[in-house]
Parts: C-alpha cells; sequence; structure tokens
C-alpha cells in the first residue's frame, strides 16, 4: 500500500518538475516525497489516537525535511511539494488530490479556537513559493496562488490569486491614483485623439441616417413633372419686373396659371385691381416676352382678381412715400391719384 503510494508520488514529481532525471534521484533527493511518506504514517498514528507518537514522527520528519506536516492534516493522492524547506501544514487543513506546492507555503489558522482554522485546497491546486493561505478557506479545483501571495479569502475554481492580501488576477478594476503615479500618467494626446475618433464616429452615423432620411423624402414628395417648354416660359415670365415692388411677377406672385396648348400659351395673370395702372403695361410686358421665343405662336393673357391685389396695390403708396421728393416722379404721383384718396399720401 504504502510502496505503490511512493511510486505514484514518484510518478507526479516526474511529471511536475523539470529537474527531476530519474526515479531513483526522487527516491532520495526529494524532501517532500519524504515528508509525505512520513505522514501518511504519522497521520494513520493520528487517526487510533496515538497523537503524541504522531506528533514525534511529524516532528522528526521536519528535521530532516524542513517540511512541518501536522498529522492531523489530511493529505490526498499524488501531492507533491516541491523543495518543500519551510513548508507548513496545519491540523485541520485538507490538501486535495494532485495539488503542488512550493518552498515556504504555509497552509496557516487565524484562530485560537480548535475548530476548523485551516485551509481546504481543492484537486490541482498550485500554491507558489512563500505564498500563505490562512484561515478555513476554500480553494477551488486547480486554483493558482501567485509566489508570495497571502489568500484570506475562498479562491474559485481555476482563478489565479496573486499579491497581498491576494486578489485575483484578470479581473477588472478602475485604477487608483497610486496606480497611476506607479505606472505611467496617461497620454492627453492620446485621450484627445480618441475622443475625436469617437465624435467622429458618431457624426458619420447621424450622416447616415440624415441622408437615408433624405431619400424617404425624396421618395414620398410628390413630382410635379413640367416639361422644358413650360419652364422655358417661367424663366422668360422671371424676366418681367413688377416696377412696383422691384421684383420679376413670378416670385411676387401675379402668375397664377400657365397653360400650353401647342404652340399657344394661356398665361393667368392677378393684377392690383382692373383700374390699376400697370395692367396694361404688365400684360403687354408679358405678351412682348413670350412672343420672343421661338416656338410661341399665340400669347393669351388673361387678368383674374384676387383679394390679394389690393395689398399689392398698397405697396404702390407704401413705395411712393418711402421714396425721397428728389427720387419722385411725375408719374409716380400721377399713379398715386388714380388709385388712392389724396389724403392716404
Ligand atoms: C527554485 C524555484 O524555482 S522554486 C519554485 C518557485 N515558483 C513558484 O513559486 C511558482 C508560482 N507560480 C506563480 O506565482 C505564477 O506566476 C502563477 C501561478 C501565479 C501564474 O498563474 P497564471 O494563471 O499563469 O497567471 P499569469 O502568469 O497569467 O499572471 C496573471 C497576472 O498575475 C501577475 N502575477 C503572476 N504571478 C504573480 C505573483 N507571484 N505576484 C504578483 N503578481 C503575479 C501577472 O503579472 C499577471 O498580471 P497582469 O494580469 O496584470 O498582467
Ligand atoms: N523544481 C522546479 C522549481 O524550482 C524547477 O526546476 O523548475
Amino acid at each position: 500500500m504504502i510502496g505503490a503510494q511512493i511510486r505514484e508520488d514518484i510518478s507526479s514529481i516526474l511529471q511536475k518538475d523539470p529537474a527531476a532525471r530519474s526515479r531513483i534521484e526522487i527516491l532520495f533527493c526529494y524532501p517532500g516525497l519524504h515528508a509525505l511518506t512520513i505522514h501518511r504514517v504519522a497521520h494513520r498514528l493520528w487517526l487510533r489516537e496515538h497523537r503524541l507518537a504522531a506528533r514525534f514522527l511529524s516532528h522528526i520528519s521536519r528535521f530532516f525535511t524542513g517540511i512541518e506536516i501536522h498529522p492531523g492534516a489530511t493529505i490526498g493522492r499524488r501531492v507533491v511539494i516541491d523543495h518543500g524547506m519551510g513548508v507548513v501544514i496545519g491540523e485541520t487543513a485538507e490538501v486535495g488530490d494532485e495539488v503542488l506546492l512550493y518552498m515556504g507555503v504555509v497552509l496557516g489558522g487565524t484562530t485560537l479556537t480548535k475548530v476548523k482554522r485551516h485551509p481546504t485546497l481543492g484537486k490541482g491546486v498550485v500554491i507558489g513559493s512563500g505564498a500563505a493561505v490562512l484561515g478555513p478557506v476554500t480553494l477551488g479545483d486547480y486554483a493558482k496562488v501567485g509566489a508570495g501571495a497571502v489568500v484570506v479569502r475562498d479562491v474559485p475554481p481555476g482563478a489565479t490569486v496573486v499579491g497581498v492580501p491576494g486578489r485575483i488576477a484578470g479581473l477588472k478594476r478602475h485604477p487608483t491614483q497610486d496606480d497611476i503615479r506607479d505606472n505611467e500618467m496617461p497620454d492627453p494626446t492620446l485621450r484627445v485623439i480618441s475622443r475625436m475618433l469617437e465624435r467622429q464616429s458618431s457624426l458619420e452615423e447621424k450622416i447616415q441616417k440624415l441622408e437615408k432620411d433624405l431619400v424617404c423624402i425624396r421618395q414620398q414628395a410628390p413630382v410635379t413633372p413640367i416639361s422644358d417648354r413650360e419652364a422655358e416660359i417661367w424663366a422668360a415670365l422671371r424676366q418681367i419686373i413688377d416696377p412696383e415692388i422691384g421684383h420679376n411677377i413670378v416670385d411676387v406672385g401675379l402668375i397664377k396659371l400657365v397653360e400650353i396648348t401647342e404652340e399657344d400659351v394661356n398665361v393667368e395673370m392677378s393684377l392690383n385691381t382692373e383700374s390699376c395702372p400697370l395692367l396694361e403695361y404688365l400684360v403687354n410686358q408679358v405678351e412682348n416676352r413670350l412672343k420672343l421665343i421661338e416656338w410661341v405662336r399665340i400669347v393669351k393673357v388673361e387678368v383674374i382678381h384676387d383679394p390679394w391685389e389690393s395689398e399689392t396695390c398698397q405697396n404702390t403708396l407704401i413705395h411712393y412715400n418711402e421714396k425721397s421728393e428728389g427720387e419722385k416722379q411725375p408719374e409716380d404721383f400721377e399713379m398715386l391719384n388714380q388709385n388712392h384718396p389724396p389724403s392716404v399720401g
């Protein structure tokens, strides 16, 4: 039984220590193997209530190996203690199968009461040199403890704990001012560039959205097809200026309709009033200008009444009043008198 366990332990050491060259070397030169073998005997004595004998055997082992394992500790199979000097394993510690301990590891207690006060290590745990695992904490299977760490809390399976106090490596935490001082100051240029890039990508997203919206609006907008001929007529009408307002008659809204029938053009205009002095002038302007277009044969201008027109005539008055005395022409006055009572001016 003991022989089988020694062979198993030697195989484990061969697997876990690259410095191990042969089974015979391990048998004679590995204090970890010696300490574990003696512990098995001492543990049996301990369980059979031969406490003093168990303690004494453990003490002798410590003398020769530098490894102190309390005979009450429960140690699994294929455990390797490499180098071993300074390893201390407390009374209520439980060490799972295939655990690897390096020199100086302490599986210690933190209370003075006689209770379960030492750690429990799961299968395949690795504990680095000089690390201390303190208290009745549990290290999950295949957890790792970095050299020099002090672990006082449970460790989940597979996790790596480093530092003092032990923290799980790889977990993100907010950098403290100390971290910033100890490592490197943040690069302000990099920060500005990254902000700019973020802003740029957000603007690009907005532009893409606006472009999509624009396409939708264009698709929904009613399409008013306008022939080349009609466009030519409207362009010609835009060249005729209303002398009252100083803008072309299209933009001020005097042209209500343009109809084209082959080579005949029918234009509907709304003027101030039927007695507006500009009536004849503007009708002539429209007829003459449109007849200059090559394909136009007949131009018919129809004048319609529109309530807006009275306002247009008011504009004549405002226009007149705004002119300085030097600018006023006799025809301005005549036009005004024809349309408005003299008292208004
Ligand atoms: C003579 C002799 O040789 S005796 C034998 C001595 N050897 C030992 O004791 C080996 C003990 N092994 C260790 O300490 C190893 O570093 C282990 C077990 C912790 C490595 O575990 P892994 O899961 O592989 O962790 P990994 O190497 O990826 O490191 C994870 C993080 O912990 C850090 N870290 C690793 N070991 C330690 C340590 N002992 N103390 C503090 N931080 C450590 C790493 O820098 C890394 O930090 P980062 O995430 O900020 O980059
Ligand atoms: N024995 C292990 C640790 O020292 C090795 O040689 O790597």
